[in-house]
């Protein structure tokens, strides 16, 4: 009896090691990271560049592939962390094509928020490229420099009048501008955050996007469904969605007003292509015309709000996460901001004015896109992408990988690995020069900058984004200077944490007007 209680207990244990510590047999010959330092270090909240150094850069220098598997919220994974691998699998979707995330997280929070139904971002082949071909003019459309100027004023103010009580947490200010501008932009709704900070929307999207991507629960999506503060988290997801819901069904009410019979199909669409041109239409109205336009289908509510949710999530906390990572380290090196200003002067000019660039002098700032770039590579606001899988049996530098093997890349990691970049920790814009290193790597290693992403699945909204950056920074850069105070947190090196999306956490600094 007692032998028998003892091989079960051991068989026990070895069954759980053997499946949670272990990947399944037919990927086991790919090399391992430590699990249990690299979970307890997520947990203890270290630092993405002490889990880089520590863990994950050292588990893929174990083979010459640079590939290493681990076990995380997509099960057990290949990661990549190698430039023409990286360029092998994006280039590919028919052979490595995203995983089925709206089967995998049916029912769990991150799901109804982020893939209720195959969005842009998760569907495959023609599905995905129906939905791509509805939303691409209304991110090819001119952008909304206007508005982005107008924000960045309302910003201004709410600077000039913090200035009195420095530091001022930069991080929280631009992650209200980045909000108001999203919500403006895609369907003229008025988060109105800069101006109320406190406001309950904002509130209600903070508490959704910090708290989703919590590891344990992405990890164990039960827990959803058990821990109480996860059932509240799901009544604020709810609400949020609701107000999407109303937003959609009184912008097709307008629509269909506006254009009521479907014998105007012609005209209809000479109108949506005159709206995109001039700009005068937010996202979701774009998308709704298009979907009539340019096919004749109209796309489901339910699609509709599975895409703007993807887009709040994608486009929102990225920039400001971008945009306090430029701004820190123009902080920390303020002949760079000061270099980076005077590109800006002697465009904009030095009069005592707030001045919006026009889309002709934001292709001015070469400068400013370098810092940009640089930004990006230094600290990616996503620090992963979307998991694929092995469509077929197939090999990744010359290591077989199985048919199904999920497969995906460490952004991250690639962006500092030394055996990638040279002193990856410091910040060189001049890397981004043409025919500079990152040309040179490019050539002749593939994609070793995925800050965007590549290939056909690349970004869709990069450029709204890179525009966001670019008017923000260059009227910022007219109007203040600013450093880092000494008791930043960041005063020895930026310190940013996410399993997904990076964060700086705050980011205090002291800022002086020039005008
Ligand atoms: C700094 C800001 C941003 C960063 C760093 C960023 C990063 C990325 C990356 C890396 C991908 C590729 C993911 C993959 O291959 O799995 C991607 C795709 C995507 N991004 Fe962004 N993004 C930003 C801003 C935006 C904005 C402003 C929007 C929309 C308003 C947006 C919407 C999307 C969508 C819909 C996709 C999926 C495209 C597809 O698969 O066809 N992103 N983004």
């Amino acid at each position: 009896m007692r032998i028998s209680i003892v091989v079960v207990t051991v068989s026990g244990i070895y069954f759980l090691y053997d499946t949670l510590l272990k990947p399944p047999r037919n990927i086991r010959h790919i090399p391992q990271i430590d699990l249990i330092r690299f979970w307890s270090g997520l947990i203890r909240n270290q630092t993405l560049d002490v889990i880089a150094n520590k863990y994950t850069i050292p588990a893929a220098s174990q083979s010459n592939a640079g590939i290493y598997t681990r076990f995380d919220f997509n099960g057990w994974t290949v990661r990549v962390n190698n430039p023409s691998l990286a360029k092998k699998i994006l280039l590919r979707p028919d052979i490595f094509p995203k995983t089925n995330q709206v089967n995998r997280l049916e029912g769990t929070i991150i799901g109804r928020f982020l893939c209720p139904t195959q969005n842009i971002m998760f569907a495959n082949g023609q599905q995905w490229k129906d939905q791509r071909k509805i939303a691409n003019p209304a991110f090819s459309s001119t952008m909304p420099i206007e508005l982005f100027g107008r924000l960045s004023k309302k910003l201004f103010n709410v600077i000039d009048r913090q200035l009195d009580e420095q530091p001022i947490d930069f991080y929280d200010l631009v992650k209200c501008w980045t909000l108001d501008s999203m919500g403006l932009a895609m369907f003229d709704f008025d988060f109105n955050s800069i101006d109320n900070q406190h406001s309950e929307w904002r509130k209600r999207y903070n508490t959704i996007v910090t708290e989703m991507t919590e590891p344990l629960p992405l990890i164990f999506p039960v827990l959803d469904k058990i821990l109480p503060y996860r059932r509240r988290l799901n009544e604020e997801l709810i609400q949020f969605l609701n107000m999407l819901q109303d937003i959609i069904t009184q912008k097709r009410d307008q629509l269909n007003n506006s254009s009521p019979s479907s014998s105007q199909r012609q005209e209809e669409q000479s109108t949506y292509k005159k709206r995109q041109t001039n700009n005068n239409a937010d996202l979701l109205t774009l998308m709704i015309e298009g979907a009539s336009a340019v096919n004749g289908n109209k796309m489901s509510d339910k699609d509709l709000l599975s895409n703007l949710c993807v887009f709040f999530l994608a486009g929102s906390d990225t920039t400001a996460h971008a945009l306090s990572c430029i701004i820190y380290y123009l902080a920390v090196n303020q002949e760079i901001q000061q270099k980076a200003r005077q590109e800006v002067i002697l465009i904009l000019g030095d009069r005592p004015k707030d001045i919006v660039p026009s889309i002709g002098e934001l292709h001015h700032l070469t400068y400013i896109n370098l810092i940009i770039n640089e930004a990006l590579r230094i600290s990616p606001p996503l620090v992963t992408v979307v998991a694929r899988y092995a469509s077929q049996d197939t090999e990744l530098g010359g290591i077989f990988i199985p048919k199904g093997t999920c497969v995906t890349m460490d952004t991250y990691e690639m962006h500092k690995n030394p055996h990638i970049w040279r002193a990856p920790e410091s910040f060189i814009p001049e890397r981004f020069v043409p025919g500079g290193e990152a040309d040179q790597l490019i050539k002749k290693q593939g994609f070793p900058w995925l800050a965007y992403g590549h290939g056909e699945r690349g970004c869709i909204g990069m450029n709204f984004s890179l525009t966001e950056q670019r008017v923000l920074l260059s009227m910022l850069l007219r109007k203040y200077e600013w450093s880092l105070p000494e008791d930043s947190i960041h005063k020895e090196k930026l310190q940013t944490r996410g399993f997904i999306l990076s964060s700086p956490g705050s980011m205090f600094l002291n800022m002086i007007r020039r005008f």
